[in-house]
C-alpha cells in the first residue's frame, strides 16, 4: 500500500479517461490496468450535461478515485474557477492543476499554475499540479504547500517518453519526501518502468493506452511495466561502467594462456 495525500492505495499507475476508441475500452482498459486513480475532465466529462452523465454513471461503476483536472484551462483564475466546479460535481477536494503555457508543445505556465495552485490551497484543495521539471519550480510549489507534484515526463501526447531523465532524477534526490508522479508523454511501458526506477511514485498516462492498438493489453502491459519499474528501484539497481568486467569466474579454469 501507499499513502497517496489523504488516501491509500495498492496501484501506482493512475490512467486518463479520454481518447478511447468507446467507452467499453475505456472500461475494461481500467481493469486490465488495475488502476484506481482515474483523471476526469470537467469539460468533456460533467455530469451535470447530457453526454457526461453517461460518463459519469460508467466512471462510478468502475468503484475507482477520480482525479479531476483543469485541462484546457490557460489562466489561474481559469483553472481556480475549474477547481471549484469540479469539486462541486465530483464531490472531491482533489485537483490536477493545468494551467496550460503555451499552445505548441501544452507547456504548463509556470507563473500562473504557482499562483493558482497557492490559492486552491488556501480554499482547501489538495492540488496535484502539472509542472514542468524544473527544480525551483517544483521547489516553489512545495512551498506552497503542494505535497504531490506531476512532472512532465515530455509534452502531452507525444509518447517520447522521459526527455529529461537527469532534470527528474534531480526532483526526486531534491525533494525526497514529497510524493512524485511522473505525468504525460509517456509513449512505452518500458517509459514508466525507467520512471518507477529513478524512484517516483507514479505514473500518469493516457494517450499511450487510450490510442494503442490494443488498448487493454497495453494497459496490462503498463500496469507490469510500473510494478516492475518500483521493484527494481526497491532492489537497487547496479551502477553503470565504462569498463567491462567479467560476470563468470575466471579463477581456477582449467584453460590459462601460455
Ligand atoms: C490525462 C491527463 O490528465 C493529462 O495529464 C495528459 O493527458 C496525460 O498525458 P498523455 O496523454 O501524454 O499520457
Amino acid at each position: 500500500m501507499w499513502q497517496l495525500a489523504d488516501k491509500q492505495f495498492t496501484s501506482r499507475f493512475i490512467l486518463g479517461t479520454a481518447l478511447y476508441p468507446s467507452p467499453d475500452i475505456m472500461c475494461r482498459s481500467i481493469q486490465a490496468a488495475a488502476s484506481e486513480i482515474v483523471t476526469v475532465s470537467l469539460r468533456r466529462q460533467n455530469p451535470g450535461n447530457a453526454d457526461g452523465h453517461d460518463f459519469w454513471q460508467l466512471i462510478q461503476s468502475m468503484n475507482v478515485a477520480l482525479l479531476p483536472n483543469t485541462a484546457g484551462c490557460q489562466s489561474a483564475s481559469q483553472a481556480i474557477t475549474t477547481a471549484q466546479m469540479a469539486r462541486e460535481l465530483f464531490d472531491t477536494h482533489w485537483i490536477k492543476l493545468e494551467v496550460i503555457g503555451d499552445e505548441y508543445n501544452l507547456q504548463p505556465d509556470p507563473f500562473a499554475l504557482l499562483e493558482a495552485a497557492q490559492e486552491l490551497i488556501a480554499q482547501g484543495f489538495e492540488v496535484f499540479p502539472y509542472c514542468t521539471d524544473d527544480l525551483v519550480l517544483c521547489e516553489k510549489l512545495v512551498e506552497a504547500g503542494c505535497r504531490i507534484l506531476m512532472p512532465w515526463g515530455a509534452p502531452i501526447g507525444t509518447g517520447k517518453g522521459l526527455v529529461n531523465p537527469y532534470a527528474l532524477k534531480t526532483l526526486r534526490e531534491r525533494l525526497p519526501h514529497i510524493t512524485l508522479i511522473v505525468d504525460a508523454g509517456i509513449g512505452a511501458p518500458s517509459h514508466a518502468a525507467e520512471a518507477m526506477q529513478l524512484g517516483f511514485d507514479g505514473v500518469l498516462l493516457n494517450t499511450a493506452v487510450a490510442q494503442a492498438t490494443d488498448p487493454v493489453k497495453m494497459a496490462q502491459a503498463f500496469s507490469l511495466a510500473v510494478k516492475a519499474g518500483q521493484l527494481a528501484y526497491q532492489a537497487g539497481v547496479i551502477p553503470e561502467r565504462d569498463l567491462a568486467k567479467p560476470s563468470t569466474p575466471t579463477v581456477g579454469t582449467p584453460f590459462w594462456q601460455q
